[in-house]
């Protein structure tokens, strides 16, 4: 599993990594570069026009060390210094020199940068990465707004894009980039929403601290990645029938929204559900059967919405119940919730409208059995607990939330967040920006109940089921972009069990 660090402890621990391992901090910069090197080859042509933007840190360093290296393979490199470098780092100063003299190294002051056209398909950002500890200005910021301001030019961040803290909220302006490629471990603040235009696609490369080294640091946040979910699969055998496939229940919908808990009723189907009933009013019985033919229909008395009188008893044959798509918060909503809490203490899945009236009646929380799961997603969450600044104190009240009712809470988003009871926060690895389309969020209410029925533990269904769910969304995407869909989603979710090889 791979720990995310905060940036004011990267510098202890690679302190800390070299005097373990012998080598010098040097080599620890030639391992990143290297490790750079090995990604960009695969991305970009040997014809690419290449400029690199070095500033004179440790970052810089890695820049310099890139340049070399690409040049030396063969690539079209210009090498621009943008810093002070009479105050250049040891490595930094010490790359610079290692510079091949045919390589050109341009220095930019502030002229230079107003009135240079760059002739450049690519423009790797070495300028600052985790040193940085105040907002862009002069030079540089000058520097960083024409380089965002180039187009039709891929832009690469090393490490972190040029003024980006690690791990606060950006203040001023940073580089754009199109890519960035971070060494070893995501840095933390690449996690926040806010900086997504920034960071562009995140891609992690391993310079050589072991993850048992890594441990020593761990501050209980993860980057959940493909590996860390294939062994969390249960197999079932040839012998398995529907009972072991689990029988869910998805309880939601009303007069007009009845779609939210078709797609999730589909979506725990698709994710391999036995059985998949649906839980509606009156007005989607119908609807449900028709759309959704696999499903079984359960209907409430009430008419348009879910009321307090409903098939009670059937609760006990579902081994897992997602609660909330498209219900709608009237008052026989709130006095359906009411009455659910009560009857059912399986595993359960709470989202959309279900969160919108614990929202509303704040007592209901004291009624959350533990490690249910509630999926909310920005504007929810901060229904539940009052608005937050910025995602830095979402993320710090999803886990005061998450001990305090002893639940899970995936934040959903760009990176969702898992929070658990006992502190530990796993950020997705998946997904992209096609999937913030209407009825996403359904769908992965879907996939966490289903495996939630097939009998994965709490914690398995939900890391499996955010990290599938961004997958298939992945997948779905691939050809429809922007005009992919949630039931995409859906379609998608049995190819991301061929990625997975998981049968
Ligand atoms: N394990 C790893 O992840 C490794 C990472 N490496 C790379 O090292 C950098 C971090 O290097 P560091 O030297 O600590 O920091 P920077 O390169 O980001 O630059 C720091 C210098 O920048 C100055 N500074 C800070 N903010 C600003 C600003 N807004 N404007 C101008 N200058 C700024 C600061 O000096 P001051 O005295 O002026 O405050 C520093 O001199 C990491 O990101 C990786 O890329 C290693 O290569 C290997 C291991
Ligand atoms: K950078």
């Amino acid at each position: 599993m791979l720990e995310i660090i905060s940036g004011s402890s990267v510098k202890k621990l690679d302190a800390d990594f070299i005097a373990d391992r012998g080598i010098s901090s040097h080599r620890l910069m030639e391992n990143a570069a290297q490790a750079f090197c090995g990604w960009f080859e695969k991305k970009y042509h040997r014809n690419d026009k290449v400029g690199i933007f070095c500033g004179h840190g440790n970052n810089g360093g890695d820049g310099l060390a890139i340049g070399r290296l690409l040049w030396r393979k063969g690539y079209d490199i210009i090498v621009f210094l943008v810093g002070d470098f009479d105050r250049a780092s040891a490595d930094c100063r010490l790359n610079r020199e290692l510079l091949p003299d045919k390589l050109p190294a341009i220095t930019m002051n502030d002229e230079d940068i107003k009135h240079m056209e760059f002739d450049l398909n690519v423009v790797i950002d070495a300028v600052l990465g985790i040193g940085v500890n105040r907002p862009l200005e002069g030079n540089i910021l000058h520097m960083i707004t024409k380089l965002n301001g180039l187009s039709e030019v891929s832009k690469v961040a090393v490490d972190i894009p040029t003024g980006l803290p690690s791990d606060e909220c950006l203040k001023g302006e940073a580089f754009r980039a199109d890519v960035t490629v971070s060494f070893q471990f995501p840095k933390f603040s690449l996690m926040f929403p806010e900086h997504a235009a920034f960071v562009g696609k995140l891609h992690v490369v391993n310079i050589g601290i072991d993850r048992n080294f890594l441990s020593q640091f761990s501050e209980n946040k993860f980057y959940l990645q493909k590996k860390d979910v294939v062994d969390r699969h249960i197999s079932f055998s040839r012998f398995s029938h529907k009972g072991d496939f689990g029988r869910v229940l998805l309880a939601g919908g009303s007069y007009g929204s009845m779609g939210a808990i078709k797609m999730s009723a589909e979506a725990a189907l698709r994710t391999g559900s036995g059985l998949a009933a649906c839980l509606v009013p009156q007005c989607g019985v119908n609807i449900i059967q028709i759309a959704l033919p696999e499903a079984q229909v359960l209907s409430a008395e009430s008419e348009n919405n879910l009321g307090k009188s409903y098939p009670q008893d059937s609760l006990k044959r579902f081994d897992a119940i997602g609660v909330g798509p498209g219900m709608g918060t009237n008052s026989d909503a709130v006095s359906f919730l009411k009455d659910f809490f009560t009857r059912y203490h399986g595993p359960k899945v709470i989202d959309a409208d279900a969160i919108n009236i614990l929202a509303k009646e704040k007592e209901l929380l004291n009624e959350l059995d533990e490690n249910c799961v509630l999926t909310p997603h920005l504007k929810e969450f901060e229904r539940l607990v009052g608005a937050c600044t910025n995602h830095k104190e979402r993320l710090s009240k999803s886990m005061v939330f998450s001990k305090k009712y002893r639940c899970i809470v995936v934040l959903k988003g760009a990176h969702t967040c898992i929070s658990f009871p006992d502190g530990r926060q796993f950020f997705n690895s998946t997904g992209n920006k096609h999937m913030a389309t209407g009825g996403a969020g359904d769908v992965l209410t879907g996939m966490i109940t289903s495996f939630l029925g097939q009998g994965y533990s709490v914690e398995n269904a939900t890391l499996c089921g955010v990290y599938q769910h961004g997958l298939a969304g992945e997948i779905a995407s691939v050809y429809k972009k922007r005009g992919t869909i949630a039931t995409d989603i859906v379609r998608a979710i049995p190819k991301s069990y061929l990625v997975l090889k998981i049968d």
